[in-house]
């Protein structure tokens, strides 16, 4: 079953055997999806070029992509309609704000709501993550701003980071600076993409990185000019996806699925230790402080 599944991602429609076509008119209902050549809904816009197979899906949260309910959700959507669909290959992720990819979790969903509000939240958290990470596409991060904390997840989770080559943008796990915690699919995520000793400092000093300073141990894969960051990403992809989908697609598992199935094991724990440790009161201050320091910045 796998390997079918495999196979037909990464065949086109016209190449299949007569089976497999007969499966396509089954799936009818996607068939109509696949002709749009663009689809959005309020944050997520998802423009798909079919001669490519490449979708770029753009975060349009203003000001600063913060990581909302709403976001989130529609963005699980939009990954899984593009991970059925075989005419899409890649998925390059990016901000339709400029100077920032995203601002991470948005605060504001952490903050004086109730424990089914945190459970939701952080359960849609956990599945923006297990389809990114786990998803079968070619995934490429052009990373046109900063991107704290779930900003820097998410670009953790493509296979490929490009970002744009100022030190005005930063990028990192800062999570501590907050007076909260990563969890551990977090550090996994960061421990798969730089290492162990570079994670441990990192995560325990919430430690934001100069775009300059992220290149140089691996947290992102090259810079290029702010300008260049779309098309940095689209020739990028075109290089990944020259490799033969089916070989592509049974390697990045190998690596992955260990790391996915960690937190599949033990969602429901991870959403009550998620839930009791933020509707702490001591949590609730913190996070409080840090928006006004937030909001205090610009004055
Ligand atoms: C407990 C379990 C673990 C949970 C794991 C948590 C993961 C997370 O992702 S927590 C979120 C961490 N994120 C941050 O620390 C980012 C904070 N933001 C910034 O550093 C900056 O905003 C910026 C660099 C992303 C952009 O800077 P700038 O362009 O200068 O924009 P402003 O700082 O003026 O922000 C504009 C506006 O947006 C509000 N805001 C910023 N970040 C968030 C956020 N993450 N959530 C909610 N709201 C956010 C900011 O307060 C401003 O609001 P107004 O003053 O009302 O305009």
């Amino acid at each position: 079953m796998a390997a079918l599944a495999v196979l037909r991602r990464s065949a086109p429609a016209r190449l299949l055997s007569g089976t497999l076509c007969v499966h396509s008119r089954v799936l009818a209902p996607w068939r109509q999806y696949q002709s749009n050549r663009h689809f959005s809904n309020d944050k997520i816009l998802v423009e798909m070029d079919e001669s490519t197979g490449v979708a770029v899906m753009k975060m349009k949260n203003p000001p600063v992509n913060g990581l909302s309910l709403e976001l989130l959700t529609e963005f699980s959507i939009s990954l899984e309609k593009l991970e059925i669909d075989r005419g899409c290959r890649g998925l390059i992720l990016t901000s339709a704000s400029p100077k920032v990819f995203s601002a991470g979790l948005d605060i504001t969903e952490m903050c004086g709501k109730s424990a089914e509000h945190y459970a939701a939240f952080w359960k849609a958290v956990q599945e923006m993550w297990l389809k990114l990470f786990g998803s079968n596409m070619v995934t490429i991060a052009a990373i046109n701003g900063s991107s704290p904390a779930g900003g820097c997840l998410m670009a953790m989770c493509c296979d490929y980071r490009i970002m744009a080559d100022s030190p005005k943008y930063a990028i990192g796990l800062n999570e501590t600076q907050l007076g909260i915690v990563a969890p551990f699919w977090f550090k996994d995520t960061m421990t798969h993409t730089v290492g162990s000793r570079v994670t441990e400092q990192s995560l325990q000093l919430g430690q934001m990185y100069p775009a300059p300073a992220a290149l140089k141990f691996g947290l992102v894969d090259q810079l290029v000019p702010e300008d260049k960051v779309q098309i940095t990403a689209a020739a990028a992809m075109a290089q990944w996806l020259s490799v033969p989908d089916h070989a592509r697609q049974i390697t990045k598992p190998m690596i992955r699925k260990p790391i996915v199935d960690r937190l599949v094991k033990q969602r429901e724990a991870d959403i009550d230790n998620f839930v009791s440790f933020i509707s702490k009161e001591s949590i609730q201050k913190s996070l409080q402080a840090y928006m006004d320091r937030l909001k205090q910045k610009k004055q």
